[in-house]
Formats: structure tokens, sequence, C-alpha cells
């Protein structure tokens, strides 16, 4: 499956709460990516003055694992849909969505695979692992088994990626059913945890809501960071953005994007 994104392409305005103007903070500062409070001015400079490159017409691939029922699907149909859905319906084999963003005044969109925990689903799921720039990889905060299995996800996920290239996310979800004295013992071993796969750790509810914007601006933002640093120490970066104007009025990108749905692998 592709997407084309062509310079012909006229794309709708990034929807409003989509847009980032300030870098996002991390979670815990004893686990995180990195624990600046501001843009660098090297990507700030870089943004003003459109020396860009093909950040701005960039998907980034997202993958997001984690055991069965920990709440994957959830987690994105709150953010993209702001929908939540008590019954469990297991994903069977993969599914996808994509989010557009605006870092900085530029376009970044994020292309989110949400995978199937269930154990036989896991052939044809890690078959998309490939490619991606961000794992996140989600456990449930009032399951300890759902914990202690996110170092076997991410050696899964690994096995198909460049571990140079990637930022990692550990996501503990269903924080609205942990108490605070409960949440508070489990966040230390989860703190280990991220800090042994160098994760950025998140905890958060897909029920209430609490979180979630936050954690997927940082996740997108991260991903431009990354992107764009790479553009710039290419050298000779073109002004592509001098070249090509996107028009920004017509035609939706969410009517190209197409669902897919795999059935599997027994
Ligand atoms: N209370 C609460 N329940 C949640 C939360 N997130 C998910 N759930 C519930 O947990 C169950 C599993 O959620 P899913 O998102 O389908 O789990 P999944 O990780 O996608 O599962 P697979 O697709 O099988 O891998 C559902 O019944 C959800 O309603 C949350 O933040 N709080
Ligand atoms: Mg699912």
């Amino acid at each position: 499956m592709s997407y084309r994104v062509s310079s012909m392409s006229v794309l709708p305005p990034v929807r409003k709460d989509r847009i980032i103007a300030e870098l996002p903070k991390c979670y815990s500062k004893d686990a995180a990516l990195h624990t600046k409070d501001e843009f660098t001015k090297k990507v700030r400079t870089a943004c003003q003055e459109q020396r860009t490159g093909t950040v701005g017409f960039k998907i980034s691939k997202v993958i997001v694992v984690g055991d069965l029922a920990v709440g994957k699907t959830c987690l994105i149909n709150r953010f993209c849909k702001d929908a939540f859905d008590k019954n469990y319906k297991a994903t069977i084999g993969v599914d996808f969505e994509m989010e557009r963003f605006e870092v900085l005044g530029v376009p970044f969109s994020l292309q989110l695979w949400d995978t199937a925990g269930q154990e036989r689903f896991k052939c044809i799921a890690s078959t998309y692992y490939r490619g991606a720039q961000t794992v996140i990889i989600v456990f449930d905060v009032n399951d300890v088994a759902s914990l202690s299995h996110t170092k076997q996800w991410l050696i899964d996920a690994m096995k198909e990626n460049d571990p140079t290239n990637i930022q990692i996310f550990l996501v503990g979800t269903k924080k609205d059913l942990s108490s605070p004295a409960q949440y508070a013992l489990m966040e230390k071993d989860a703190i280990k945890v991220a800090q042994e796969m160098k994760a950025e750790y998140w905890a958060l509810s897909s029920l209430t809501g609490e979180n979630v914007k936050e954690f997927f601006f940082r996740v997108a933002t991260l991903a431009f960071e990354a992107n764009l640093l790479a553009e710039l120490e290419k050298s000779g970066t073109r002004q592509i953005a001098d070249i090509v104007k996107i028009n920004s009025n017509s035609n939706n990108l969410n009517a190209a994007s197409k669902k897919k749905q795999t059935n599997c692998c027994q």
C-alpha cells in the first residue's frame, strides 16, 4: 500500500487542533528522549526560513505494539476520532490511521499502524513493522505481566528496523483504573523498563482522554525534529518550499486514505 503526496496534490488546511507551535513537554524527566523546554534555535530558524527540504512532504510511520487488550486501538481512536468503546474488539492483523500536523508552520504527517496483540495474528502484524520511525510499546498500568512483555515486543519490532534511526515510547494505558498509590508503585518499575529500553515513558487514559493529545503531539514533534535534523545534515538542502507551493483549498486526503484490514494467519 502506498501514499502518493505529489506536488500536484491539494490538501485541506491542517486541523486547528493539530497545530504545534511550542515544544510539547515530556511526561517524566526520568525517562524522556530529551528534556529540552523549547525548540532549538537551529530547528526554529530552519522552519522560519523554510529550509526544511522534504520534511514537509514526509509521512512518518509509527507502529503501535503490545499485548492483547492493553488498549492500543482505543488509544488511537481517542486521538484520531475522539471516541472510546468500552467493548473489546480484537484487532485482526493491522489497521492504520493518518494524522496530519503542522509543526512550526511545516506540514508533517504520521501514519499510525495499529497492530494485533493476539498471538495468532502476530505473524501477519509483524510484516508491517518495517520502515517505522517510531515504535510505541503499550502496556496496561494495572497488569504487570503486560509491562514485563514489553521487552519482547521491542525485540520483535527491532528485528525489522534500523535501531539507530528509531524513537521508542513506552506507554501505560488505563490510568483511570489505577489508584494514585497503585499507580505510583507501578510507575517506578515502568520508568526502569523505559530507561533500559532508552524509551520515553508516558501514562494516560483513553477513557478520560488524560494525556492522549499531549502524548501524540510529543510523538509527532520528536519525529519531526529527527527528520529535520537529518535533513539539515545533508548538504545542499534544496528549498523545495520556494519551488512548490501547496494549494490548500480542496480535496481531502482522508478520501484517499484507505483502510486496510487483513485476515490471517493461523
Ligand atoms: N478503563 C479503561 N479501559 C480501557 C482503556 N483503554 C482501553 N480500554 C478497554 O480495554 C479493552 C481493550 O482495548 P483495545 O484498545 O481494543 O485493546 P488492543 O490493545 O487494541 O487489543 P488487540 O487489538 O487485541 O491487540 C476494551 O474493552 C477497552 O474498552 C482505558 O484507558 N481505560
Ligand atoms: Mg486493537
